[in-house]
């Protein structure tokens, strides 16, 4: 077999493969020298944008794990870079983090759109390192966003430790080559839970989430205040708003054209966005941009750290880094306590999740740094989220498209 079929065949069974739409057509675009490794740029060229993969391998002579094995080169055996230590330890040096200390490191498994490597410190877990595994040309958005607000001192992310950018080949462009970032590590937060699994247990049981969603409608607001200082912002003037406009159609369609539940709708959700294109729209402004209770960690004694500001993985990269609007955000939250309370199904789940999105909303707007809330515009937010999370669900866990499904009709009731 080829060294890209084989390469294809191993990227296009990882969770964060982002192709599950289309049949692949990749290529190698490049092939650049990593610490003990070689970072394989695989492209593939058949989806409506073409995406470029980050598959940093190892050679080696042979190995005693014929399943870790992802392709054959030159007479031994290519495994993934990301259970090497030579590789992880180097890739952490690269960002400019001391690693005279480092003792140790792991893959993190779970659901996640790219790959982490957590570092163990004198043998306790301190450094996580996030690996994009898609590379787009500019410096990614987590990257720019946690980095500003570690720097503000901001009590709601993790300290922001160092990145690593890459160049490659990219015709398009008139210098001959793109650049992006590779990936960055910051403060490995221990003994924290994922917001989605404590909401969940919380919505099984029907207990009470309203003063932890209190909470995180405070957190929510503290940094959209903080990414307001230090970040520019923008006046929604006409071509922002038909920009966004355009971009809820553009949503809209792919969503009908994949859900037929959502073609039945899209004249009642086109209605909804077009009386919130002419409402009063808040100063646009960086924001985190896929937020939901997956990328919120509790801390041990209390409290919400917010994690990957990398924007939505549907969403092309140019529209995810400028200015846009914070109720997004808030929109995001509302959509996923709905999600904990469906999916926990425990008793009275409807009131239980209308309780955490009250709570949650009556934090946000009296907290510093709350943006305006226009009933109008954040339920037009809400249902691009649900549209989102149907083609999102369709394309990864058509079990769960009923919750979207069941979220578009509550917004447009
Ligand atoms: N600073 C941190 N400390 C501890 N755990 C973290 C930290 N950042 C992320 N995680 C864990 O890693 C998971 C995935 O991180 P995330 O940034 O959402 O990655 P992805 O973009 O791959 O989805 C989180 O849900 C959380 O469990
Ligand atoms: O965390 P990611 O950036 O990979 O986000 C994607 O996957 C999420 C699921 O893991 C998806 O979130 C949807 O499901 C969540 C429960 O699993 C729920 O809490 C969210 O509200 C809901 O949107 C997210 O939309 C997608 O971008």
């Amino acid at each position: 077999m080829r060294l890209t079929d084989e390469l294809g065949a191993w990227v296009a069974r990882q969770r964060w493969y982002a192709g599950k739409s289309h049949e692949p057509r990749f290529r190698i675009l490049d092939a650049q020298p990593a610490p003990e490794a070689t970072r394989y740029l695989l492209m593939d060229d058949a989806g409506s944008l073409p995406t470029l993969y980050n598959v940093p391998l190892v050679h080696l002579p042979a190995t005693d794990h014929p399943d870790a094995v992802i392709a054959h080169d030159d007479g031994g055996v290519l495994v993934d870079a990301v259970r090497h230590p030579g590789f992880t330890v180097g890739l952490l040096a690269e960002m400019g983090v001391d690693v005279s200390r480092v003792t140790g490191s792991r893959v993190l498994t779970g659901e996640q759109s790219n790959t982490s490597i957590v570092y163990d410190v004198d043998g306790e877990p301190t450094i996580i390192l996030k690996l994009f595994r898609t590379l787009h040309h500019g410096e990614n958005p987590d990257v720019t966003v946690q980095r500003v607000l570690s720097d503000a001192g901001s009590p709601y992310v993790p300290r922001f430790y160092g990145s690593l950018d890459a160049s490659w080949p990219d015709v398009g462009r008139a210098s001959g080559s793109a650049s992006g970032t590779l990936g960055f590590a910051q403060e490995f937060l221990r003994g924290v839970r994922d917001g989605w699994a404590v909401a969940l247990d919380a919505a099984r049981e029907g207990r009470d989430f309203t003063d932890a969603a209190s909470d995180l409608g405070r957190a929510v607001a503290g940094v959209h205040g903080a990414l307001g200082a230090a970040l520019e912002t923008k006046d929604a003037g006409a071509d922002e708003v038909a920009a966004t406009g355009n971009a809820w159609q553009r949503r809209l369609s792919i969503a009908a054209s994949e859900v037929p539940a959502v073609a039945e709708r899209v004249d009642a959700i086109r209605a909804v966005y077009e009386t919130a294109l002419a409402r009063p729209w808040p100063l646009l402004q960086r924001i985190h941009g896929d937020l939901h209770l997956g990328q919120v960690l509790a801390v041990p004694h209390g409290g919400w750290r917010i994690v990957d500001f990398e924007g939505e993985p549907l969403r092309p990269m140019a529209e995810r880094a400028i200015p846009d609007l914070p109720p997004r955000d808030v929109a995001g939250m509302l959509r996923s306590f709905d999600y904990a309370g469906a999916v926990g199904a425990g008793p009275d789940a409807s009131e239980w999740a209308a309780a955490c999105r009250d709570a949650f909303v009556a934090a946000y707007v009296e907290a510093p740094g709350a943006v305006a809330l226009d009933p109008v515009l954040l339920r037009a937010l809400v249902l691009d989220k649900a549209v989102y999370e149907s083609i999102y669900e369709a394309r990864n866990r058509p079990d769960w498209l009923p919750v979207p499904l069941a979220g578009i009709d509550a917004a447009l009731a």
